[in-house]
């Protein structure tokens, strides 16, 4: 389209329920996430060019009730005007105060945070509020997609699909992301050993006659791990090429890193997965030591050449990164795996059974996050009555459940809006991570 829409935004808070209501207005040749953002306070009742109201953050128990409802408006550098209209029915309840946010910024070592969970839980929305939130209290953040059907870039409302790290426009915040694309991790990987070592040591072997073992022991076993790969395989390649991106010196400046990982079943098998590799690679390295063990004894005999291979390193080297991304999901000093989940009991019970996978795995977990939380009413419909004891069922789980009950418990309200582009997810964030 060759004129961009505005998204903006319109607060209501009713007794009934707290919503954002979205308007859609004014066209420019700017796109809604080109402009940098900056935040005014605006007094109720005034036209801005587009915001969020502290009313709606402080009926979550973020300001005093006493304290005078602003609407915070939008303006956008490079041209977009955006028009917004925020009206505010009433003030809902506080729903609850949540803590630890000044633990996951303090200090400037560097911590990693894995978002995960079921499918459509809000996974991405969370991963991206949490790294606008971030790089707003001064760590320079990075969030990465893992997720082979990306959708970081929706949620920035910008493409970031090129597989490199990308600043996030319209910001002026040490903020930028990257998706990766698993199966290219894989590929590539593929591709190199396959150039530098299948040949390498295939031509080796060929010149002392051994020719066939290489192909029936050496490639063959390592063409079947990397043509049929484990499940997680991909993820935790891309995940492991995020890690050895991050040991470069120019990306030291990254203090906060953020996974927004594959859904649960993906991520779950991540974890087990060094180990896997580690036992498979260990056997395919013993493999081809064999045979050049046996190939150096003809060597000494004709006097060949070194029978090292590029493709023995590489695999080493990939083990190597593997356990590196091990003990970096380990590491309870850098690494917290966040649970995102949704009052449901299906979504609920999924989640138990990911924190006791991850306590097996010894990834350390502090957080739940419940997403789409119905905030409280005093005058629901029909529906929102029976959704609302539908979800506290739910939520009334998670504090009987024996692997979930130790978890900070964040609730995250149910928006009637996307939540799309740096304001949102910032207006998100702000209700969330405190
Ligand atoms: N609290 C919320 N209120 C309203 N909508 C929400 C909320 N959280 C997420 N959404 C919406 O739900 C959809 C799915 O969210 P998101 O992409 O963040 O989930 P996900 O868990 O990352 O999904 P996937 O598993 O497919 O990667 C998006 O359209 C998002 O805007």
């Amino acid at each position: 389209m060759a004129a961009a829409m505005a998204t903006t935004m319109a607060v209501s808070v009713a007794p009934s329920s707290v919503a954002l209501r979205s308007t859609v207005s004014s066209s420019s040749s700017s796109s809604s996430s080109s402009g940098a953002a900056s935040f005014a306070p605006l007094r109720l009742g005034e036209s801005s060019s587009s915001g969020f109201s502290s009313c709606a953050l402080r009926s979550f128990g973020v300001q005093e009730l006493s304290r005078p409802c602003y609407a915070y408006g939008l303006s956008a550098r490079g041209g977009a005007k955006r028009d917004f209209l925020l009206t505010v029915r009433a003030v809902a309840n506080p729903v609850e105060v949540n803590r630890g946010f000044e633990e996951m910024i303090a200090g400037t070592t560097r911590k990693y945070y894995m978002l995960g969970g079921k499918g459509g839980v809000g996974k991405t929305s969370l991963a991206a509020s949490l790294a606008v939130k971030f790089a707003n209290s001064g760590h320079p953040t990075l969030v990465v997609s893992t997720d082979p059907a990306h959708s970081l870039s929706d949620s920035f409302a910008q493409d970031l699909s090129g597989g490199t790290i990308m600043p996030v426009d319209g910001v002026d915040l040490p903020l930028y992301a990257m998706e990766i694309n698993p199966e290219q991790a894989r590929e590539e990987f593929r591709a190199s050993v396959s150039k530098d070592g299948g040949t390498g040591v295939k031509d080796f072997m060929d010149s002392v006659g051994l020719g066939g073992w290489v192909g029936e022991l050496s490639e063959l076993k390592l063409g079947e791990l990397l043509d049929t790969p484990p499940p997680g395989l991909d993820e935790a390649m891309a995940i492991s090429k995020v890690v050895q991106f991050m040991q470069a010196p120019e990306y030291s400046k990254f203090t906060r890193i953020i996974f927004d990982t594959a859904p649960t079943g993906h991520t779950l098998r991540l974890l087990s997965l060094p180990d896997f590799l580690d036992a498979s690679i260990g056997k395919i390295l013993k493999l081809k030591k064999k045979i050049q063990s046996a190939a150096s004894a003809i060597k000494s005999v004709f006097g060949q050449g070194d029978g090292r291979d590029k493709a023995t390193d590489k695999l080493e080297a990939l083990k190597e990164r593997m356990i590196m991304v091990r003990e970096i999901f380990r590491n309870k000093e850098t690494t917290e795996f966040v649970i995102v989940t949704i009052p449901t009991v299906m979504a609920i019970s999924e989640s138990s059974r990911l924190k006791s996978s991850l306590e097996k795995e010894g990834v350390p977990v502090k957080r739940l996050i419940v997403n789409q939380v119905l905030p409280p009413s005093n005058a629901d419909c029909k529906f929102c009555a029976v959704k609302r004891k539908d979800q506290k069922r739910a939520m009334d789980m998670v504090s009987g459940d024996v692997n979930l009950k130790s978890l900070e418990v964040i609730q995250s309200p149910l928006f009637d809006l996307e939540i799309r582009g740096v304001p949102a997810l910032k207006f998100m964030g702000d209700l969330v991570w405190r």
